[in-house]
Parts: structure tokens; C-alpha cells; sequence
């Protein structure tokens, strides 16, 4: 491990066995972590963030009105004084920094990460499309935040072949934090199309021009919890069998795992994948559960809450955004540097698949009674049958190995 990781907290024990009992949930709801004071820190600061976008934006839809608006629009980029800003957002300013082009970095977690490389000192460049699968003005409002911070925004599509070149001829990255995806397993039923476009034909471009960069740069990417699928072995290990997707959202990320071993075996590019469980905190996304029920609880709206067969609970393994990044930080740390030059392999190159969960997985109605708790305001509650779009029943992650190799630990909301 490298210097950099010393800072993160030993490995704690292997995470037991998910139970579903809801005696289980509540006994040990009771007995929160030492971090109480951190977490109700957090939780006014997340409630806050909320309100504050819900109250600005006028849309209550989250979803664009024409979808394929997308690969449709142009970008402008390019010149002397586009070129400076992208050299100057990308130079490292401190020493064994690195410099990383971060694709997706007006996204959620792409924000977070590059807010978090930036301070200490790595270069950052960001790359974002600005695409309206939810409301861009919170996409906009995380770029203001960026670039208080000192990290330029590109905007283009990571299919953009000849925007992500010239970058490369710009600034010799040493990593990619490769973010910029279609999200949302419940949407790939509306617009399929868009699943394709970001998760596989825009991974695909930006491999091809990594692939021929040199120096090759190292490349961490976001997988999802979602290639479990219909597992039912728990808690999910990288082991386990992830050949039964449940979305074509699952797919195209499965599909991405495939694709970055051919990367990996042909061209030699040092690809790590992180499989993130349910991902939340400030500056998240709308169109997830916690957001838009916090939006209908305060509306008065009713909040659909899924239930699995035989009135059985759906849970997640809910993840908070701090811990999210320090484990893509132990990543980008960790990884190896690729070992191809001039489109070809000069040697065995490292491939990993991390898993960056919780631990804990938690009932969606719990994470109902927590909002009701924190807005003071009771829920109108409708039980649904999980409706057959890709929603799986639960999710539950072992993280033994991103513990073992990554330094990885969870340390908010986390039950002792
Ligand atoms: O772990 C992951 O990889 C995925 O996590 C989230 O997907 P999901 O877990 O479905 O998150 P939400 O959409 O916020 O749903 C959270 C829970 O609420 C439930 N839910 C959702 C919507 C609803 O109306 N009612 C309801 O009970 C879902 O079944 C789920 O159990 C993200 O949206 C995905 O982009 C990500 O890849």
C-alpha cells in the first residue's frame, strides 16, 4: 500500500452474515457507532443539501423530456487558453501527486472524488456531458463548487474520440477515474439506448484512447453492486456468480467488467473496477430513493415503498460518499501502472474488482422511518410489490478484499 493510504484505520473483521430479521435491524439500530456526533453532523448537512436543490429546482421530474438529445449536442473546446486551463487544472502540486482525468466529474461521486484529489494535492481534470437524465442545474451548482476548489470541468462526451486525444495530448495523465455512466437501474427500461451509449460505447472509446496514450495511464472505473443480480448467496463477494443481471443497467455495467479484461489482456492498461452499493450522502443524485421520498415526504405525497415476495424486506446496503471515496482514492493508489506503449502490451498488467459497500444492509422502511425522524414529519406509506424493472431484493457486500488491498473502511453509519 502506498504512503498515501497510511492514514486510513486498520482492517476490522470479516463482515458476518446478512440476516433479515427485522429484531436483528432494530436491536442493533440502538447501538450506533462512537461517530454519533459525525453522523448527526452529516445527516443535517445531507437533509440540508436536499432542501436546499428540492426548494431551487422547479422540476418535480427528474427525467429528461427527449433522451436522445444526449448524443445529439456539440460541445465547444479547444485553444490556447481552453488548453492553459486544462494544464493548469491538471498540474500536481504536491510531491508523489498524480494526475488524473476524471471522467463524470459534475456527477455525484465524480465531484466528491475530485474535490478530494485536489486537496491533497494531485492534479484534476474533469470531464462531464452535462446531460439532463436529471436536472443539470445541480450538475452546474457541483462544477461552481469544483471550481472554487481549482479543478476545470471540460464539457464533452466521453465518446468524443477527438475531445479525449487532444486531452491526452494536453496532460500525460498518469490515472483515470473513469465515473461518467448512465446511472439508475429502474430507467433502463425508458431509454435503453442511453445505458449503451454511456456504459459501453463510451467506455470502449475512452479504452481506445488509453489504450494508445503514452504513458498508458492506470484506470479505476465504477462497476456496480448491480452485477449480483439475482445472487442470493450473501453477503456478495467478488467471487460469486455475476452472470444473472437483473437490469440492462446490470448488463452494460457486467458487460464493462468484460471489456476492461480485454483491455487489460490485449493492451496491457492496469484497470481496477469498484462495484459501489447504493451510494449516498450531500450533492447526491434525484433521482435515488432517499432524495425524491425526502422531496414527496415534505410534499405529502405517498411513498411507494417496495416490498419482495410473501411481504418479505427489500433492503440496501446504503453507502455513505466519504467512505465511497477513500476507497477510490485507495485505488488510484494502489494501482499499478499499465504496460503497454504504443498500442501494444510489454507485459502482464494488473486487473482487480473491488467491492465498496457498507456492510450493513438496511430495510428500505427503516431508511423511511430515519427521514420521517429527521424532517419531523410522518410519511404517507404505500407497500408495492417490487415491480419487475431491475430492482433487485437486497444487496449486502463483503468487503474483505478492498479491506485487505485497498485499505478500505467504512466508518460512517455503521452498527456495532
Ligand atoms: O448499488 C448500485 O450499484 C446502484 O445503487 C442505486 O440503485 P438502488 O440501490 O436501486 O438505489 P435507489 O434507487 O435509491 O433505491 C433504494 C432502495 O429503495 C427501493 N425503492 C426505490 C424506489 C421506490 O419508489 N421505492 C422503493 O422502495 C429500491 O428497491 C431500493 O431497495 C443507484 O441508483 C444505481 O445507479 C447504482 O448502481
Amino acid at each position: 500500500m502506498s504512503k498515501k493510504m497510511s492514514h486510513l484505520d486498520s482492517i476490522p473483521s470479516t463482515p458476518g452474515k446478512f440476516k433479515m430479521e427485522k429484531s436483528a435491524y432494530v436491536h442493533n439500530r440502538l447501538r450506533w457507532h462512537s461517530s454519533l456526533a459525525k453522523l448527526t453532523f452529516w445527516s443535517f448537512m445531507f437533509m440540508g443539501m436536499i432542501l436546499i436543490f428540492f426548494f431551487r429546482s422547479p422540476s418535480s421530474n427528474p427525467l429528461p423530456q427527449d433522451p436522445s438529445r444526449r448524443s445529439l449536442r456539440t460541445y465547444n473546446w479547444g485553444g490556447p487558453a481552453w488548453e492553459k486551463r486544462v494544464r493548469s487544472s491538471a498540474r500536481i502540486r504536491s510531491r508523489n501527486g498524480i494526475s488524473v482525468l476524471v471522467t463524470g466529474a459534475a456527477g455525484f461521486v465524480g465531484t466528491h472524488v475530485s474535490a478530494a484529489l485536489k486537496r491533497r494535492g494531485d492534479g484534476v481534470l474533469g470531464l462531464d456531458n452535462f446531460n439532463d437524465y436529471y436536472d443539470p442545474s445541480l450538475k452546474r451548482a457541483r462544477q461552481a463548487f469544483l471550481e472554487r476548489s481549482g479543478v476545470f470541468i471540460v464539457e464533452g462526451d466521453i465518446n468524443d474520440s477527438a475531445l479525449l486525444r487532444k486531452l491526452f495530448e494536453v496532460v500525460a495523465f498518469t490515472h483515470v477515474m473513469h465515473l461518467a455512466a448512465q446511472a439508475g437501474v429502474r430507467y433502463a427500461m425508458e431509454n435503453p439506448g442511453s445505458y449503451v451509449h454511456s456504459n459501453i460505447a463510451g467506455f470502449v472509446s475512452l479504452l481506445e484512447i488509453c489504450k494508445s496514450a503514452n504513458p498508458q495511464p492506470a484506470i479505476v472505473w465504477a462497476s456496480s453492486s448491480s452485477v449480483y443480480g439475482l445472487n442470493t448467496k450473501v453477503p456478495f463477494s467478488e467471487k460469486d456468480r455475476t452472470d444473472q443481471p437483473a437490469s440492462l443497467y446490470a448488463a452494460t455495467k457486467k458487460a464493462g467488467e468484460e471489456i476492461a479484461h480485454t483491455y487489460n489482456h490485449i493492451y496491457g492498461l492496469s484497470l481496477t473496477g469498484l462495484r459501489f452499493f447504493t451510494v449516498y450522502g450531500p450533492w447526491g443524485r434525484p433521482d435515488m430513493a432517499y432524495f425524491f421520498f425526502t422531496r414527496d415526504i415534505l410534499k405529502g405525497k405517498s411513498i411507494p415503498i417496495f416490498e419482495a415476495a410473501n411481504h418479505g424486506t427489500v433492503a440496501r446496503d446504503f453507502t455513505y460518499i466519504d467512505d465511497i471515496v477513500k476507497g477510490c482514492l485507495g485505488a488510484l493508489d494502489t494501482a499499478e501502472k499499465s504496460t503497454g506503449s504504443g498500442g501494444k502490451k510489454k507485459g502482464p498488467a494488473q486487473l482487480r474488482v473491488y467491492n465498496l459497500g457498507n456492510t450493513w444492509p438496511v430495510p428500505v422502511s427503516d431508511l423511511v422511518s430515519i427521514l420521517e425522524r429527521l424532517l419531523k414529519v410522518n410519511a404517507k406509506r404505500k407497500l408495492m410489490k417490487l415491480p419487475r424493472n431491475g430492482d433487485v431484493p437486497f444487496t449486502h457486500a463483503n468487503i474483505s478484499l478492498a479491506q485487505r488491498e485497498l485499505g478500505y473502511k467504512p466508518t460512517i453509519c455503521r452498527v456495532v
